[in-house]
């Protein structure tokens, strides 16, 4: 029997497509069964125009064997089959899409769609054994074919025995190697559990004869636990099941459903907080289903953390973690979608530029906010729970996007109040605003009590005004992209300008008379201030620290804290004393009597507003001393 050749550019594929298309060989068996299963559609699909043509469902199903001694995988369908012809295009030809043309020639209809529209599946088969054997008899003819062939060298089609309609594929599994064991393949625990894995939603039983255990009847009663005695027998078992949860009407699943399916998949190991069904008609249809874990994913903030939801073309599992299916600041959703509408390309691992899947990533960003929002308006404390968890991932998303998800995000923002003592959205800020309020108020540090200690937020508390309580490291950078809400600018209670007129205005002689002073404070802290200048804000404090242009003081501490700081970020720092209180007395003494005194308390006044702050004072031995000193 004549050897025939690959055409030559399939011969260069099939090398390329053996060794690195696909990064785990252990997909060749969802290729092959999706495969039967289209083979069962196309038959499924003539019976609707052809009355001659029964379609049975008990007749159609797609079988697997193992033989270790022959070390052989077998995977059988009763689907449409292949002429000799079609055994020569279909195989023959790589890149060539039986289906596509099958699919070219016939509209789509009742829903019967078909997975394939690219080349390269069978050919998966490869990778795994050194002799592919393919016997095949189509619908409606009388002879079979068998088509062999051990990888690029060629094949051969001759016609062969088979009783019934459809196709069989048999794989001589390749000897184990330093780096693959292929007897996994010939395992039957294995293959059931990568059926499960792949093709648990393929909608035609996928049949395996398994080797099961049961007690020998006369063993049953009398004897003890460890004398009892077995016996194997062999059972028909459907490994896979078939409707997918997702595919299911809504209205006919419980919230038990979901989270048992949660569970099954291992999305997680505690019940997830929220579930999203999202089943969308149209010219590009899906079906989805997505949760809110409770809990962020013990590797969700490592570098190990691969984001992404299942994705299936019509039940069939096509990638794990299909990353472009969701923005980095929704990364915490877990869950899958599947589509008939994918055009599939080259690979089904390889489908970044699909631009269905654009448009399915894009409405499901949508739905999950849409989703989310819902929660903060009707289940706040769930909200509270999520946003405690994973709001630190959507201000990463508006300061990485520079601003570009301000719509999408900005209104799952939630931040604790100072008049609440609660999280709130910048919404309920806005509706709280009084009348003569210009800006949204914050204030930064390291957790809620000693923000609402700091010296800085008297001013704008005594006028009635909410405060903000950024305690995220990102809260800060996050709202300088935003830039403001709802028109309302967003201003740190430090900044130079709080826009709040004080109650008692310095005099003009009064600044006249500090100029001084405050100019000596100034220099003696060498360049550490920008300024020193009278508080229009501190009531009780005797100091503290503004600052001044887009660097607070918040940003320099974290970025300071980065691992690539030179030491070269600094905020424009401006130190304000209270000039009604009587430290300031004590200053304007020494500025008249003793010079050096006084550069000792600004000393001590700096580096007491730094502590405030909450930043690390410089030169710590100085301050004791010159606390020391000041005492004596
Ligand atoms: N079990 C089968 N029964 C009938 N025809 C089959 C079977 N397996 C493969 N074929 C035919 O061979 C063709 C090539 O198969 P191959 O898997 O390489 O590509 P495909 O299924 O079209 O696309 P995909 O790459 O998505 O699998 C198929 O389109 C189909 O016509």
């Amino acid at each position: 029997m004549a050897k025939k050749q690959f055409k030559a550019e399939s011969k260069r594929l099939l090398d390329l497509m053996i060794n690195s298309i696909y990064t785990h060989k252990e997909i060749f068996i969802r290729e092959l069964i999706s495969n039967a299963s289209d083979a069962i559609d196309k038959s499924y699909y003539k019976s609707l125009t052809d009355t001659n043509i029964n379609f049975n469902k008990d007749d159609f199903f797609i079988r697997i064997s193992a033989d270790k001694e022959d070390r052989t995988l077998t995977i059988s369908d009763t689907g449409i089959g292949m002429t000799k012809e079609e055994l020569e295009s279909n195989l023959g030809t790589i890149a060539k899409s039986g289906s596509f043309d099958f699919k070219e020639k016939n509209e789509t209809k009742d829903g019967i769609d078909i997975i394939g529209q690219f080349g390269v599946g069978f050919y998966s088969a490869f990778m795994v054994s050194d002799l592919v054997i393919v016997t095949s008899k189509a619908l409606g003819s009388d002879t079979a074919y068998k088509w062999q062939s051990s990888g690029a060298d060629g094949y051969s089609i001759e016609p062969c025995e088979k009783e019934t309609t459809g196709t069989q594929i048999t794989l001589k599994i390749k000897p184990n190697t330093d780096d693959n064991n292929y007897d996994e393949y010939l395992d039957e625990y294995n293959l059931k559990s990568l059926v499960k894995k792949y093709s648990d939603f393929i909608k035609y039983p996928i049949k395996m004869n398994v080797v099961k255990k049961k007690l020998k009847e006369d063993s049953e009663k009398e004897k003890e636990d460890s004398e009892k005695e077995y016996e194997e027998y062999i059972e028909d078992e459907t490994l896979n099941s078939m409707v997918p949860i997702w595919r299911r009407n809504k209205s006919e699943l419980k919230p038990e459903d979901y989270d048992n399916f949660y569970m099954d998949k291992h999305f997680g190991y505690e019940k997830p907080l929220k579930y999203i069904h999202a089943s969308i008609e149209g010219i590009t249809s899906y079906n989805a289903i997505m949760y809110i874990p409770a809990k962020a994913q013990y590797d969700f903030y490592t570098k190990e953390f691969e984001k992404g939801l299942e994705l299936y073309s019509n039940g069939v599992m096509i990638m794990n973690k299909c990353s472009d299916l969701l923005p980095d600041y929704f990364s915490f959703v877990q869950g899958l979608v599947d589509s008939a509408d994918l055009s599939l390309n080259i690979s089904r691992e390889l489908l970044q530029h699909d631009r269905q899947l654009q448009f399915i990533a894009k409405k499901i960003k949508e739905k999950i906010k849409s989703e989310l929002l819902s929660m903060q308006r009707d289940e706040r404390e769930k909200y509270n729970e999520f946003f405690n968890n994973f709001g630190r991932t959507l201000k990463y998303g508006i300061y990485q996007g520079w601003g570009a998800n301000k719509e999408i995000l900005q209104d799952l923002l939630m931040f604790y109040s100072s008049s609440e003592k609660n999280l709130v959205t910048l919404d309920e800020y806005i509706s709280r605003m009084k009348e003569d309020q210009k800006y949204i108020y914050y204030a930064t540090g390291d957790t809620n009590d000693k923000i609402s200690k700091l010296p800085q937020t008297e001013v704008v508390l005594d006028k009635g005004y909410e405060i903000l309580y950024f305690t995220d490291e990102i809260d800060e950078f996050a709202i300088k992209m935003l830039m403001n809400y709802k028109e309302k600018e967003f201003k740190s209670v430090s900044s130079s300008d709080l826009g709040i007129e004080p109650d008692e205005k310095e005099s003009e002689e009064e600044k006249e008379d500090n100029k001084d002073i405050f100019n000596y404070m100034k220099d003696s802290l060498k360049g550490k201030v920008k300024e020193v200048r009278a508080s229009k804000r501190l009531k009780n404090h005797p100091v503290c620290l503004a600052s001044e242009g887009e660097l607070s003081i918040e940003m320099e501490k974290v970025l300071s804290a980065m691992p690539d700081n030179k030491g070269d970020i600094h905020a424009a720092k401006i130190l304000e004393i209270n000039t009604s209180h009587e430290v300031f007395d004590k200053l304007k003494n020494s500025f008249n009597g003793d010079k050096e005194k006084l550069k000792k308390l600004t000393n001590v006044l700096y580096n007491q507003a730094l502590l405030i702050e909450g930043l690390t004072i410089e030169d710590p031995v100085q301050y004791a001393n010159d606390i020391c000193e000041l005492l004596q």
